[in-house]
């Protein structure tokens, strides 16, 4: 039988929806100064975000603060409506580890304002995304390492079973909101120890034992 034209396993390229969960790890909420949510918190970056090991992440023009959060990103493999939480992890596809870049200067100015985290959170190259995990290589999502090189230096690091909301909790709440496809994705927020990276500093960060990608940070110049 012939190959999938748009194999799953290439994600990045359907176009699909990226569901961001924010402050799902205690200590990632109090370093930015707030209360852990008592649900889950949620913003969405465009398919237009993604970028592959081999482009650059770009520090956007607006930005003197940029953050990049290792996250585990879910890739759903079906559609999925309101689905209960037992039912949720037959919805999974895989996983990958995505970097939620997020120009925390633009994040201050719009939560002082009121405003949504857009110019923050869904720039162009804000997710970089690393190869495709399919799911039977991971035995439980809430039992993985995630890790943050910058310039060779461990930035961050963080266990998957901090989360607040675990996998299919996420799933079975959004799907109540969201209607999900096979290929959308949902970012599952970032463990504590963000801090800012620099013009032409180099990016390394992974899954502990399943994947890891690197990125070198260029300052985006208007009209360039
Ligand atoms: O509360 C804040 O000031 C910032 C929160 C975030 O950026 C949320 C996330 O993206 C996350 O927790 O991963
Ligand atoms: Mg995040």
């Amino acid at each position: 039988m012939a190959a999938p034209a748009r194999p799953l396993s290439r994600f990045w390229e359907w176009g699909r929806s990226i569901v961001c969960v924010g402050r799902n790890y205690a200590e990632h909420a109090r370093e930015m100064g707030e209360t852990p949510p008592c649900r889950p918190l949620l913003f969405l970056k465009p398919a237009s975000a993604y970028v592959r090991p081999g482009s650059p992440v770009q520090r956007p023009y607006y930005c003197q603060r940029l953050h990049p959060e290792p996250e585990l990103a879910v890739v759903l493999g079906r559609r999925t409506r309101a689905v209960s939480r037992d039912d949720a992890m037959r919805y999974v596809a895989g996983y990958a580890l995505c970097l939620d870049m997020t120009a925390r200067d633009a994040q201050d100015t719009c939560k002082a304002r009121g405003l949504p985290w857009t110019l923050a959170k869904s720039f162009d190259t804000s997710c970089p995304v690393s190869d495709f995990v399919p799911k039977e290589r991971v035995a439980d999502p809430h039992r993985l390492r995630l890790w943050l090189k910058v310039n060779g230096q461990l930035r961050q690091e963080g266990d998957t079973a901090d989360m607040l909301f675990s996998v299919p909790e996420l799933i079975s709440y959004i799907s109540e909101i969201i209607t999900l496809h096979e290929g959308d994705v949902i970012l599952t927020g970032t463990p504590p120890g963000v801090a800012a990276v620099e013009e032409h500093d180099e990016l390394e960060a992974g899954i502990h034992g399943l994947v890891s990608m690197r990125f070198t940070v260029v300052q985006q110049r208007l009209g360039a």
